[in-house]
């Protein structure tokens, strides 16, 4: 389906709207991949943006590609997540555009249906890797059978343990993590260890960090909470049992006093505190939130396992980047090969370093094993990892007066767990609908 423009400028909100109606730029024409060279010793400067959040690891990938060759400059422009989307398409309404963007992955499709970036099926395709980059990247960068992203970094969640406290409580971790059961069983233990320590934690005023941290236990039965092609989507959540066992889990956990007693008021800022303070025995979180800031010996009892569905099964949020290039920039060819150059597998075995998980399966060597092995487990099974291919993920998940946010804590807070998803069923679909419209 071709994203009209009308349906665009809904997507991205009033203010992105307000400035995209200005004027009318005229479309570019596609890059084309296949012309002979492209992607092989060019020169000149390349603009790139990236998530602001991932500035870090932007920054020492460029800092590598500079040292290893001199033909190619990278001007890297961070931007906050919550202004890309804005700032790329105003950027694409007035034709001047960067050469890559490292843009969040689930927010490929807005772009790509809007056929704003490079088709790069053909140089994908032949990538000698190309079978063991990361299906859900890849799935959030296809349409109508051709790929239009690059996977370029992984940010997963996945159920964090903290071994010493389930080992005094007396819970083998294999049984804990396996089913809501488990987790229930497991929680309860350890929180028997003290008044000061939980079982479980989690962000219950942090829509995105739940959406990153939540989903993957109603994606591990397969299911999701959105179903439907763009354009034809609704909510799937009147109905959807791993939904209601999950929200019907997370009550329990706040209501037998599992979970740190503000956990309703945490926005995700206080989140990873309680665990970095050995007070929390499983946490679902991301690599990058809990690994660089932990205090010396908390890593050496930590394990890290995939998030279980109600009755078994696994799944992690897919999170991170995909390399797009814009139609219409000044040095695509360049930009692409800067961006093979940050799927080598030596740079992407050093993303750990920053905090990231690499985007090819084949980057978990021997070394990297040794090295990183919190950063396994998603590598090892990463055709488990999932995100929503949708248009209305950030006004479902990510805004605060979303649909996402306000099921969670009418079930989870107030307990009316029926309730609560069949409001979301409505705000879901009226969501779908408009973006989709
Ligand atoms: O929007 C999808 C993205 O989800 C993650 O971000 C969310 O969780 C973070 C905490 O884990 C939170 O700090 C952030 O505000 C949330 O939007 C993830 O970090 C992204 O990489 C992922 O693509």
């Amino acid at each position: 389906m071709e994203l009209t423009r009308g349906r665009f400028l809904s997507l991205l909100g009033a203010g992105a709207a307000g400035v995209l109606l200005g004027g009318c730029a005229k479309s570019p024409p596609p890059v084309d991949v296949t012309a002979a060279g492209f992607g092989t010793e060019a020169t000149g400067t390349v603009k790139l943006w990236c998530r602001s959040a991932l500035q870090a690891a932007n920054q020492l990938l460029v800092d590598r590609f500079h040292a290893a060759q001199d033909r190619i400059r990278v001007e890297l422009t961070p931007v906050q997540d919550a202004q890309f989307v804005t700032k790329l398409a105003t950027a694409i309404r007035g034709g001047r555009v960067p050469d890559i963007v490292d843009i969040d992955d689930i927010n490929s499709a807005l772009f790509i249906n809007r056929g704003v970036f490079a088709d790069l099926t053909p140089l994908i395709e032949a990538l000698p890797f190309r079978d063991q980059l990361s299906p859900a990247h890849l799935a959030l960068g296809e349409h109508d059978g051709r790929y239009y992203a690059l996977p370029s970094v992984a940010d997963n969640s996945a159920l964090w343990c903290n071994l010493e406290l389930l080992d005094r409580a007396g819970v083998d971790i294999d049984e804990a993590t396996g089913s809501f059961d488990g987790y229930l069983d497991a929680a309860r233990a350890v929180s028997g260890l003290g008044r000061d320590v939980h079982g479980w934690s989690f962000p219950g005023n942090g829509s995105g960090a739940l959406g990153f941290t939540v989903q993957p236990h109603i994606w591990a039965t397969d299911t999701d909470l959105i179903t439907g092609e763009i354009g034809h989507q609704r909510g799937d959540i009147v109905g959807n049992d791993a939904l209601r066992r999950t929200l019907g889990l997370l009550h329990t956990l706040w209501d037998e006093g599992l979970v740190p007693s503000d956990a309703d008021a945490d926005d995700a800022s206080r989140w990873a505190a309680n665990f970095h303070a050995g007070r929390i025995g499983m946490m679902p979180n991301g690599y990058g939130i809990l690994v660089p800031q932990a205090p010396p010996g908390l890593l050496d009892h930590t394990e890290v396992r995939l998030l279980s569905g109600p009755d078994g099964g696994r799944s992690f949020f897919d999170g991170g980047t995909n390399f797009c290039l814009p139609n219409g920039s000044d040095n695509p060819s360049a930009a692409w090969e800067f961006a093979l150059f940050c799927l080598d597998v030596e740079q992407q075995a050093r993303l750990p370093e920053s905090g990231y998980i690499p985007v090819r399966s084949d980057a978990a060597t021997p070394e990297f094993r040794a090295d990183y092995p919190l950063a396994l487990p998603s590598l090892e099974d990463i055709g488990a990892g999932y995100a929503p291919l949708t248009l209305a993920y950030n006004r479902i998940y990510n805004q605060s007066d979303g649909p996402w946010l306000a099921m969670f804590r009418r079930a989870v807070f107030g307990g009316d767990i029926d309730g609560a998803m069949a409001q979301a069923q409505d705000h879901y679909d009226e969501i779908l609908r408009q973006g989709d419209a």
